[in-house]
């Protein structure tokens, strides 16, 4: 039997895919950034057909490094950037309008309408997640009245809405010859239009955000022998895809959090914290979000607490992209390696105002605490030092929801690579830090989901044999100084809130 598994990782900066053997290895890999199209400031896009295209390429690519075709592999397993909206034509597979990403922050004023009025806590209480910018449901709504004939396209059944799991399965499965239009939990969890008990589009949600019915992908569990079908592109033949799940649920799964009460922490464009709390729903008082773990098959759903921040290794993309300071994210860590600690300069990257625990769309980004002896290389520092300060408050947040007090933290992601950063984070949070020696657990959480549902992995169980620790940061600093340097990062946070007005 094939048992190579592929996985396509299709996260906010790039799109990857991965090979994996049953040992959980990665074989070989192809990954490629797309555009980040910035139309204005708050406004952020994605061409989905050159998110297609980067696709079909990647997989290429990595198959033809590893010298495999379709008949070598046993599954296919999909996992995206979450939240991300695409609206395209079922006839001709054009999308009508680039897809808005989930920092996007258009949709302000229609968040700050349903909170005037009163309709936040259906959201709340039905979708387990606040009404923000961030969700996919409020970027369906701002196109459908935007875009001009999409709302008639969309109740003659002629428009299709997806996140880009949703896009990315559709393409892979014939696309206009017959692709199939489905989202699994995790990512429909996602959008505020789908009942976190039931795991079915909510009515009065739709009705609230005057949706179509007629527009929304099948709900399907994340793991599933044959609900997403076989691949008809990019692959060279038919392969079964056996798995889709959003990135950080994945990552759940590549970390092998699968018990109730395991956390771990992905550092990429943004941070995404989850904790697994089982088959309960566990609803949050300090500003994090009830989501769908993931769902294996026909058991249960599994459900999560997660704190989501918005700017984290993005910020380090800032740095090089918009202010030419450094000229790749390797470099920013360099730099900020040149200078023992910022010298009281902090940096609040609340480019799409802050997501949890604050969930404050008014604020923007600050740098306080500046002097003329300041560098570049303490702008740099500041910037790791603020990824690390944002996990500080979820993680306290997680704690006081869970009432435990956390004693290490799982963590993976492309910021994971800065050693300085992970040892920051270690000594802020006073707890040690640990990386699996594959790195990759977003595509390979996917892996699993899909190995899982055609048998390369009988059960979760065989995912824990696969884990082994990497590499391991402890904490250095004293109580006294984690306190400082807290307490000067709220001092921070304060004044970035207020900003702009919806
Ligand atoms: N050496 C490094 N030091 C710090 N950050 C890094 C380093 N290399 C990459 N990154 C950051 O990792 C992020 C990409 O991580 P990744 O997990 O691939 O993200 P995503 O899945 O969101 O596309 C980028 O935002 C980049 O700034
Ligand atoms: O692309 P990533 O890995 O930063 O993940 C993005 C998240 O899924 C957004 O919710």
């Amino acid at each position: 039997m094939a048992d190579l598994v592929a996985a396509i990782d299709q996260g906010t900066t790039s799109t990857r895919c991965i090979l994996f053997d049953r040992g959980g290895n990665a074989v070989d890999s192809h990954q490629l950034e797309h555009d980040q199209i910035l139309p204005r400031a708050g406004w952020v896009e994605h061409d989905p057909l050159q998110i297609w295209q980067r696709t079909e390429t990647v997989v290429e690519h990595a198959m033809a490094a590893a010298g495999v075709s379709a008949s070598d592999l046993a599954s296919v397993g999909i996992t995206n950037q979450r939240e991300t909206t695409v609206v395209w034509d079922r006839r001709t597979g054009q999308p009508y309008h680039n897809a808005i990403v989930w920092q996007d922050t258009r949709t302000a004023s229609l968040v700050a309408e349903l909170e005037r009025s009163g309709r936040g806590d259906l959201i709340r209480d039905r979708a387990g997640i606040p009404p923000a910018t961030y969700f996919a449901g409020g970027k369906l709504a701002w196109l459908l009245s935007e875009v001009e004939g999409l709302r008639e396209a969309a109740e003659a059944g002629d428009a299709l809405f997806g996140t880009i799991d949703t896009w990315l399965l559709w393409q892979l499965t014939g696309g206009v010859d017959g692709g199939r239009h489905l989202t699994d939990v995790t990512n429909a969890s996602r959008t505020m239009l789908m009942n976190l008990t039931d795991l079915a589009w909510d009515p009065d949600l739709l009705e609230l955000f005057d949706i179509p019915a007629q527009l929304l992908p099948q709900i399907v569990p994340s793991s599933h022998a044959e609900a997403f079908g076989t691949t008809k592109a990019a692959f060279g033949g038919e392969v079964p895809i056996g798995g889709v799940l959003g990135d950080q649920h994945a990552a759940m799964v590549g970390q092998v959090c699968l018990e109730k009460g395991e956390v771990k922490n992905t550092y990429g464009t943004g941070n995404f914290l989850l904790m697994n709390t089982g088959t309960e729903i566990v609803r949050s008082a300090n500003g994090l979000l009830s989501t769908v773990c993931y769902q294996f098959g026909d058991q249960p759903a599994r459900y999560a607490l997660e704190g989501s921040i918005a700017v984290t290794g993005s910020a380090i993309q800032w740095l090089r992209d918009q202010l030419g300071i450094v000229t790749s994210a390797d470099d920013a860590d360099r730099l900020a390696s040149t200078v023992p600690d910022t010298d009281g300069l902090y940096f609040v990257p609340a480019f799409s105002g802050l997501f949890a625990p604050y969930w404050r769309p008014d604020a923007r980004g600050v740098i306080v605490g500046m002097a003329r002896f300041h560098t570049a290389a303490h702008l740099a520092k500041a910037t790791l030092e603020a990824i690390c300060y944002q996990s500080y408050d979820v993680v306290k947040a997680m704690e006081a929801d869970a009432g435990v007090t956390m004693t290490s933290l799982k963590v993976d992601g492309g910021v994971t690579k800065s050693n300085q950063t992970m040892q920051f984070q270690a000594d802020i949070l006073g707890l040690d830090v640990i990386c699996p020696v594959v790195p990759e657990t977003t595509a390979l959480g996917a892996a699993y989901a899909a190995g899982l549902a055609v048998g390369v992995w009988e059960t979760p169980d065989d995912f824990r044999t696969n884990w082994q620790e990497g590499r391991r940061w402890r904490p250095t600093i004293d109580d006294d100084t984690r306190t400082a340097g807290v307490t000067a990062w709220h001092k921070a946070v304060d004044r970035t809130l207020g900003w702009v007005e919806h």
